[in-house]
């Protein structure tokens, strides 16, 4: 509890330990506590809300951050080349300073998860998003044709999101999910999300050129997934909620 009072975010931040900023008296809240951090660019990064222990957190959190960059340009580049279009040409957009926010969401256990969502449901205004679910408590759920979906938990398999950056630079052919997190009675649930987004700054930024996704780029971008083996986890059947 020291920690996470050195790490509260100040009442106007985004930044640093909290929940839902308050807007309205008849705002619904989310059930969650959460750690907001900025990792890039440096001079974005709040260093006094960062946590000091666990004593190697920040290099960790550094390295993870430089390792899905990795993960996100390969990324990048094979949903260009499914598109048919140039390998760099999502990169390009993503500028020269892009912004890498990390997110630690706590989900405590909810006596009434009838009556609260852990998340409400929004699509991540991100350009990619990187996940670590929890290793054992299910919650998240994705919208596909009016139905929830459970997002299944694969122990330590990232699962990759595609946020609206992308759903605008594509012409909305990747599609940025509606997804949401639901309350669990009896357990705590504890993930991890890295939002990679576009550097405001950067010129030329908005939809591609796209003649048209046709079932020749529908193959291409299959043999990419396959290749890259992006696990996507959402269970198509025997998972719809309503
Ligand atoms: O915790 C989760 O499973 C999802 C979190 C999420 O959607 C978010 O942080 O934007
Ligand atoms: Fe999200």
């Amino acid at each position: 509890m020291e920690e996470k009072k050195k790490c509260a975010r100040d009442v106007d931040d985004i930044d640093g330990y909290g929940n839902d900023t308050v807007y309205s008296e008849n705002q619904t809240l989310d059930w969650n506590d959460r750690l907001y951090l900025n990792v890039k660019p440096e001079n974005k990064r709040k260093m006094k809300v960062w946590p000091e222990k666990p004593t190697n957190f920040r290099q960790i959190l550094l390295d993870i951050t430089a390792k899905l960059e990795n993960v996100n340009e390969i990324v990048f580049k094979a949903m260009a080349k499914s598109l048919g279009l140039e390998e760099d040409c999502l990169l390009k957009q993503y500028g020269e300073n892009p912004i890498a926010l990390a997110r630690f969401n706590l989900y405590p256990p909810c006596p009434t998860p009838d009556l609260v969502l852990a998340a409400k449901a929004h699509g991540d205004a991100s350009a990619m998003t990187y996940l670590l679910q929890d290793k054992e408590v299910e919650g998240l759920q994705a919208l596909k044709d009016d139905k929830w979906y459970k997002v299944r938990i694969v122990p330590n398999a990232i699962v990759v999101n595609v946020g609206d950056q992308v759903e605008i630079m594509t012409n909305g052919i990747f599609k940025s999910p509606i997804h949401r997190v639901a309350t669990n009675r009896e357990r705590e649930r504890m993930t991890i999300a890295v939002f990679f987004t576009p550097d405001a700054t950067s010129e030329g930024r908005g939809p591609l050129m796209l003649s048209k996704f046709d079932a020749e780029s529908n193959l291409r971008l299959k043999s990419e997934l396959l290749q890259l083996n992006i696990l996507l986890g959402i269970e198509q059947r025997d998972a719809t909620l309503s």
